[in-house]
């Protein structure tokens, strides 16, 4: 907390994905009143503001007046119109930190006409509830402490890795949008049990502790996936019956395809 302590923290678009930082940072421990959220929908503002006790307004402006790190949390979309509205020259003294898609730091240096101290970040949306995969990488005015305090933002809400801007693209295809195959993977695991006389809750209950536990012996045991899955794949048993079928329908393939059209997706982002 020592150097988020100091600071005003700022978000321009108080979205889905603002709202997992947020929501992590408070309980994390990060004063409600040190940040302040920039919203045009009325509605979404007085949530936030109930929920969390954030500051909030409707002008992006306010953000850059009152706080020294600003979260650019808007879709890669509206980016540049939305930094065409703001002061040059206080955009220039801040810390920016982008959650964007694709968006380069390049396209962010230049959007601000001059040197900025950029951060791009690729969050999920497990920090909802401080299990959120991060990745970081700064630009060539961003500093040691402009880095470290976006790693500290982060680690408040999950786990931090640094890596070349070159490979946030394959971050944001895998653990970016990563919680999204997640869900879809639960949903027909559960599918899959009441086809088979399951009643809904239970199957719901099973499917998400599976995975649930499933990451959890991953994570505490170290082991690679194929030493795990070994164990529970029994000769001549239900596991390799099934594994045998997820290879006949192309499991794996779906979800390197998968990964690589988000990656993909995320490069033509930065490009538009
Ligand atoms: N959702 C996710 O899992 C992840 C998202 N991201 C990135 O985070 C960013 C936000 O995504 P997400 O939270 O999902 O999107 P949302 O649409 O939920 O949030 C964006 C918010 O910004 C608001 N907004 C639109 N225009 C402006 C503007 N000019 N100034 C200020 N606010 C504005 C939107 O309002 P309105 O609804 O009226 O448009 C909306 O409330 C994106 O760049 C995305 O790539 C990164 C990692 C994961
Ligand atoms: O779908 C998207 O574009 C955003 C970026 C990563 C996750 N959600």
């Amino acid at each position: 907390m020592t150097i988020l302590a100091e600071r005003k923290l700022g978000f321009i678009g108080g979205g889905n994905m603002a709202e997992a930082i947020i929501k992590g940072l408070c309980a994390g421990g990060v004063a409600a009143a040190a940040i302040t959220v920039a919203e045009p929908v009325a509605a979404r503002r007085e949530y936030l503001a109930a929920s969390y006790g954030v500051r909030v307004s409707p002008d992006n402006g306010t953000v850059l007046a009152d706080c020294d790190t600003v979260v650019i949390a808007v879709k890669p979309q509206v980016f540049s119109g939305m930094i065409a509205g703001l002061e040059r020259p206080a955009l220039q003294e801040k810390l920016l930190i982008s959650i964007m898609a694709g968006v380069t730091i390049d396209a962010i240096e230049d959007a601000c006409a001059g040197p900025v101290r950029v951060v791009r970040v690729m969050p999920n949306t497990p920090a909802l509830v401080l299990a959120g995969a991060t990745a970081i990488c700064r630009g060539g005015a961003a500093g040691d402490a402009d880095l470290a305090c976006a790693r500290q933002i982060f680690e408040l809400v999950g786990t931090v890795c640094e890596v070349e801007e070159k490979l946030m693209d394959a971050v944001t295809g895998l653990s970016g949008s990563g919680p999204a195959y997640v869900f879809t993977f639960v949903e027909a695991l559960a599918d899959a049990g009441v086809k088979n006389g399951l009643p809904r809750e239970t199957a719901n209950r099973l499917a998400i502790q599976t995975v649930l536990g499933a990451a959890r012996l991953l994570s505490d045991s170290g082991d690679h996936p194929a030493v795990l899955r070994d164990k529970v794949t029994s000769p001549g048993g239900t596991t390799i019956a099934a594994q045998a079928a997820l290879e006949r329908h192309g499991f794996r393939s779906a979800v390197l395809a998968a990964v690589d059209a988000a990656v993909a997706r995320s490069a033509e982002l930065g490009r538009k």
